[in-house]
């Protein structure tokens, strides 16, 4: 990180730890400059009351056309000049109302919790295979063997997507949601706008039950969704289903095994578990910063008055430790009341797939320590490192000895 007097560079210290960083910014003020990895000067928010009141807040604009725009403006020279590929890129979370309206309209029954308990058997029993597979083994990486596979499975059903070229999938996602710039970028886009369109092909000659066919059917029934719209649609909800709930999984069972007292208040009452998920949530959630938004005219915000046709960027991460907000906000404590905590955000983006990535982390940390009740870490927390996302807030490994 750099000195507080100029734009703070959000380097590779601050992906290692960010809570540290942002609870400098957030002593300095609710906003300040910074500058992203792959170079492009934002305005980051690390208070709770402000990155709240800024996620519901019309004047701030998602429309990827309009982003690209800017994006070209502002960018460094020796980078690429498009921010979101639009194949990829025309999706809700990059739209603002109607055209948000519209698209969300499309999948919101799809995520309702009563729709997503019918899901719980099937959860569990990928859970169990998942658990069981890891039983024989002295040390494993809980994230390759459990946190990864139990969502990937999940979302890839529900959509309808066949196992043969998940690896792939999730290779391309992994690059194009890295922070540092990379000529593999461009690659793996247009290898995964390549692999969704093919995917739709097929939904659309052998439709099914699954949600991708209904999207296709959708995108056949009118103008609902453009066929740009549907493979976009495909690639936020995988990309959603692949990237998140991992870190739900994996940030929660660390946070357990770094802070024994609160296992043992778990195991004690395991009642507590929806708690604990929202406090796991809160305290370490799995986005770092909130996607991108840019103001459509001046924005105060305490002091400073951002300009309009600027980026603007929310920390989920240091909004949920704002001690103005969540007294003693550094401790884990399962059970604390951590509602409104801002890890699936807040307004129109809310995350439409909480109620699933809440079912997921219930049934999976649960379901891991009533397995194992002596697992443990398997590395020092000191060497744990943490992926080159500022979107995602991950471990790239979590060893474990799932035997103790
Ligand atoms: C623990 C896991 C998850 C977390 C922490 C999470 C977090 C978030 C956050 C913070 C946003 C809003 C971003 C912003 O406003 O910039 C969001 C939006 C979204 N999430 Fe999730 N998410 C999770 C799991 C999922 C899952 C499993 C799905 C489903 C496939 C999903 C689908 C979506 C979609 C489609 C949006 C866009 C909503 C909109 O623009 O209206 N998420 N999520």
């Amino acid at each position: 990180m750099q000195s507080l007097d100029g734009p703070t560079r959000l380097d590779l210290e601050y992906i290692q730890d960010p809570h540290t960083v942002t609870e400098l910014l957030r002593a300095e003020g609710p906003v300040r400059q910074a500058v992203l990895p792959r170079g492009l000067p934002v305005w980051l928010v690390t208070s709770y009351a402000d990155g709240k009141a800024l996620l519901a807040d019309p004047r701030l604009g998602k429309d990827s056309r309009v982003a690209n725009e800017l994006f070209a403006e502002r960018a460094a020279v020796d980078q690429s000049p498009v921010l979101f590929p639009l194949s990829l890129a025309t999706h809700m979370l990059n739209s603002d109302p109607p055209d948000h309206t519209r698209l969300r309209k499309l999948v919101n029954r799809a995520f309702t919790s009563r729709t997503v308990a019918r899901m719980r058997p099937r959860i569990e029993q990928i859970t169990k295979e998942l658990l069981d597979a890891m039983a024989g083994r002295e040390t494993v990486d809980l994230l390759e063997a459990f946190a990864f596979p139990l969502p990937i499975t999940v979302i890839c059903e529900l959509l309808g997507v066949p196992d043969d070229e998940r690896d792939d999938f999730r290779r391309w996602s992994n690059i194009i949601l890295s922070a540092l710039p990379t000529d593999e970028l461009a690659d793996a886009s247009s290898a995964m706008t390549a692999y969704l369109s093919t995917l739709v092909e097929d939904k659309r000659a052998t439709p099914d039950e699954d949600l991708l066919s209904a999207l296709v059917h959708a995108s056949d029934d009118g103008d609902r969704l453009s066929p740009k719209e549907l493979i976009s649609m495909a690639f936020l909800l995988l990309v959603a289903g692949h990237e998140t709930t991992v870190n739900l999984i994996g940030n929660g069972v660390l946070a357990l095994l770094r802070n024994q007292d609160q296992l043992a208040v778990l195991r004690a009452d395991p009642g507590l578990l929806p708690n604990a998920i929202e406090e796991f949530l809160r305290y370490d959630g799995p986005v770092n910063l909130a996607t991108l938004r840019f103001t459509t005219e001046p924005v105060r915000v305490g002091e400073v008055e951002i300009p309009a046709e600027e980026f603007v960027m929310i920390s989920l991460l240091a909004a949920n430790r704002d001690g103005e907000r969540f007294p003693d906000p550094t401790r884990l404590d399962v059970t604390r009341q951590p509602g409104g905590h801002l890890a699936f955000g807040h307004g129109i983006h809310y995350c439409v797939g909480a109620p699933l990535a809440r079912l997921e982390g219930e049934v999976a940390i649960g379901g891991l320590l009533e397995r194992f009740p002596a697992v443990r870490l398997a590395a020092e927390p000191a060497e744990l490192r943490w992926r080159d996302s500022t979107l995602m807030r991950g471990l790239e490994t979590l060893p474990i000895r799932p035997r103790g």
